[in-house]
């Protein structure tokens, strides 16, 4: 039977009060839920995250919409197929990122591609994926003797071998170095480009903010927040901050008694206050504003102005009370 054509404004991944339980390991231990309650909807054509702690639910989640685990409860629809009742259709459309431990040190780079490709009715153009993985010139290199970055840019080609139009890629950077992150990023954001709508899972709050076009974000399997970063970042409540560096002492001493006066009697700014040798003026968003105009008109110059940059680690804070901790080798029951 034909797959029916979706309406392109139809959200690809659909999922509603998600709920999933793991039996106990042995004999007299307890269940653990490892979803509670997850809700989100994926449009074509995003960078979609899914954030949070160690042992969040974050994979739970995104093996129940890949059809990897049967959900206990809710709904799951990817490109409007049930992942339980009709795993076929959606292993055609998703491609899941493989953890490395699946690949054999001595497979070349190509032998991987034609192997995983061959699971598939729709392959995608091996060159092609070699190039916009920028792993053309390994082609014939072993998995072993990849870096860590090629690995994982390895792991996406191969996410990619069907011609999915949902990609899942969970912990893409774990493990890398800053200059592979970024460009892992980058590889990211051409895959969106082309066409696939990217599902990404993710314990680290830059990654999402860089990357994500929307995301939620999960905590002890429940949604706590979801919007755009900025969205997020925007909302968030309380004091904006500013810091500022002056050549010495002495102008640092007469610059805070000129921003603590400001403070008293502008209800834009609430406090100044010395943090180490800097001062830290906070207050509304008019806040950098005031500062600058008091310090102008009193011909003050700072040696050096920053504001304090909000967030999503703000935002994480802000809806669970806690501070945003997560462990790259460890995992940590929620
Ligand atoms: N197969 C399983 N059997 C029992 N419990 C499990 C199983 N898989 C995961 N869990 C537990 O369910 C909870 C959620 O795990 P999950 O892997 O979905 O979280 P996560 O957000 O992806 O975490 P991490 O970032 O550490 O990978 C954790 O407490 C985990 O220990």
């Amino acid at each position: 039977m034909a797959t029916p054509q979706p309406d392109a404004d139809a959200p690809v991944v659909e999922v509603g009060h998600l709920r999933k339980t793991y039996p106990a390991a042995r004999r007299g231990g307890v269940p653990k839920t490892a979803v509670t309650d997850v809700s989100f909807q994926v449009a074509r054509g995003e960078i979609f995250g899914i954030l949070g702690p160690n042992g969040a639910g974050k994979t739970t989640t995104v093996e129940c919409v890949s059809g990897l685990r049967h959900a206990d409860g809710g709904t799951v629809r990817v490109l409007g197929h049930d992942p339980q009742a009709d795993p076929t259709s959606v292993r055609e459309h998703v491609g899941v990122q493989l953890q490395e431990a699946a690949l054999h040190d001595k497979i070349t780079v190509g032998e991987a591609l034609d192997v995983f490709g061959s699971f598939y009715t729709h392959r995608a153009d091996p060159a092609e994926l070699l190039d916009l993985l920028d792993l053309t010139a390994h082609r014939d290199q072993q998995f072993a003797k990849l870096s860590g970055g090629q690995k994982q840019r390895l792991s996406i080609a191969l996410a990619l071998v069907g011609k999915p139009q949902v990609a899942i890629l969970d912990e893409l950077t774990t493990g890398l170095d800053p200059a592979a992150r970024r460009a892992t990023w980058d590889l990211v954001e051409k895959v969106r480009d082309s066409g696939v709508t990217v599902l990404l899972v993710t314990h680290f709050m830059d990654e999402a903010e860089r990357l994500c076009d929307r995301l939620v974000v999960i905590d002890g399997g429940r949604v706590v927040a979801q919007g755009t970063p900025s969205a997020l970042i925007e909302g968030l409540e309380g004091d904006r901050g500013v810091r500022l560096r002056f050549a010495d002492a002495g102008a640092r001493a007469g610059a805070t008694a000129l921003l603590t006066a400001l403070a008293d009697r502008d209800d834009d700014v609430t406090a100044a206050v010395p943090v180490g040798d800097e001062i830290e003026v906070t207050g509304t968003h008019k806040v950098l504003f005031a500062v600058v105009q008091t310090l102008a008109a009193a011909d003050v110059v700072p040696d050096d102005v920053r504001t304090l940059e909000r967030t999503l680690e703000d935002v994480f804070v802000q809806v669970t009370g806690r501070a945003y901790r997560v462990d790259e080798n460890e995992e940590v029951a929620a």
